[in-house]
């Protein structure tokens, strides 16, 4: 049986980003089929680092003190169902939300993490990424810190490799922080085919985008989440300082692969009508991504 610390599930942009901070670990990765991976690659600037892993499928014998699910959203609840009994504690790095509670469903809420991530990377090939824009990861739990050792351990490790990491009492409000902004740049820069910086610098595009933000605002604070910044100008932040990258989810529509609107405008919208909210712009978008991606054969 293997046996690790850390379990990389996902040897995508951001499996390969923990796997470069925790290369001095006890790590392994975890991947979807029994492709063969020689090594992971990943570009930041000028500098290139490659490092061979020890790696296996889902399906083999292991234990993991903490796994780590890279993968994309939709990927989360089968991985769940794959690990059960085999991590003591799990991290999830996905955007979106309603991934945190599936964790907390499955191994407890002393047992699951939920993370933030503003780095953005983006594939250079295959097991290859490449940093296109520094940021930071914060981790934390729901509610409150409930395993203060775990979080420690983890942000000293992601920090001894030389990542940016900051450690909270509830991830909760961060979580919905980062999809408030998502739901405003990713469809709407999808639809348009633009760069980021569409959705300040197209007038028409910015007033949606806000509408959009001001929406998830009155849905966050429906549910008693308090932001800890103000999306609006986090928004003209973001925008500005990765204005020159393709979102997310336009790269997944241009690359023929399913989006992650479901876990962003889809699940705001939703959350809105069950507190009988006016959520009709997030609504909207969701319907025009999803009929894109209907339009594009993607399942
Ligand atoms: N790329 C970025 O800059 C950022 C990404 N994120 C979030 O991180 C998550 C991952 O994104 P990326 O790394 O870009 O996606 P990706 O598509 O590059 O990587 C996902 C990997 O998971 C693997 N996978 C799927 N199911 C699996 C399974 N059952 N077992 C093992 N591996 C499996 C896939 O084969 C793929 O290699 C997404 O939710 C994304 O929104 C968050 C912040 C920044
Ligand atoms: C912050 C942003 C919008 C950067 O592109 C992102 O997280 C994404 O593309 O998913």
């Amino acid at each position: 049986m293997h046996e690790h610390e850390y379990c990389i599930i996902g040897a995508g942009n951001i499996g390969i980003l923990l796997s470069y901070f925790l290369r001095n670990e006890d790590v392994a990765i975890i991947k979807k089929n029994n492709s063969e991976i020689t090594y992971v690659r990943l570009l930041n600037g000028e500098k290139s680092w490659e490092q061979r892993f020890v790696s296996f499928e889902i399906e083999n014998n292991f234990f993991c003190r903490k796994a780590l699910i890279a993968t994309k959203a939709y990927n989360v609840e089968e991985v769940v169902s794959k690990i059960k009994g085999k991590a003591e504690n799990v991290f999830s790095f996905q955007n979106g939300l309603g991934i945190i509670e599936i964790l907390v469903n499955n191994f407890g809420v002393k047992n699951s993490f939920g993370s933030s991530i503003t780095y953005g990377v983006s594939s250079c090939g295959k097991y290859c990424t490449e940093i296109k824009g520094l940021g930071e990861i914060i981790v934390g739990q729901l509610g409150k810190k409930y395993d203060e050792n775990v979080l420690s351990e983890f942000s000293y490790a992601i920090k001894k490799g030389g990542g940016n990491i900051e450690v909270v009492d509830d991830i909760m409000p961060y979580l919905w922080l980062k999809a408030i902004i998502n739901s405003a740049i990713n469809p709407i820069t999808t639809l348009l085919g633009s760069k980021n910086k569409a959705v300040i610098e197209n007038d028409f595009a910015q007033s949606l985008a806000l509408k959009t933000i001001k929406e998830g605002e009155k849905v966050a604070s429906a549910l008693g989440i308090k932001l800890p910044s103000d999306p609006e100008k986090m928004l003209f932040e973001i925008a500005t300082k990765t204005g020159e990258n393709y979102s997310s989810m336009l790269q997944d529509i241009k690359n023929k692969k399913r989006t992650e609107i479901d876990y962003i405008n889809g699940y705001i919208a939703l959350q809105g009508e069950k507190l009988s909210l006016n959520v009709e712009t997030n609504k909207t978008l969701y319907l025009m991504v999803k009929a894109l991606e209907k339009e594009l054969f993607i399942t």
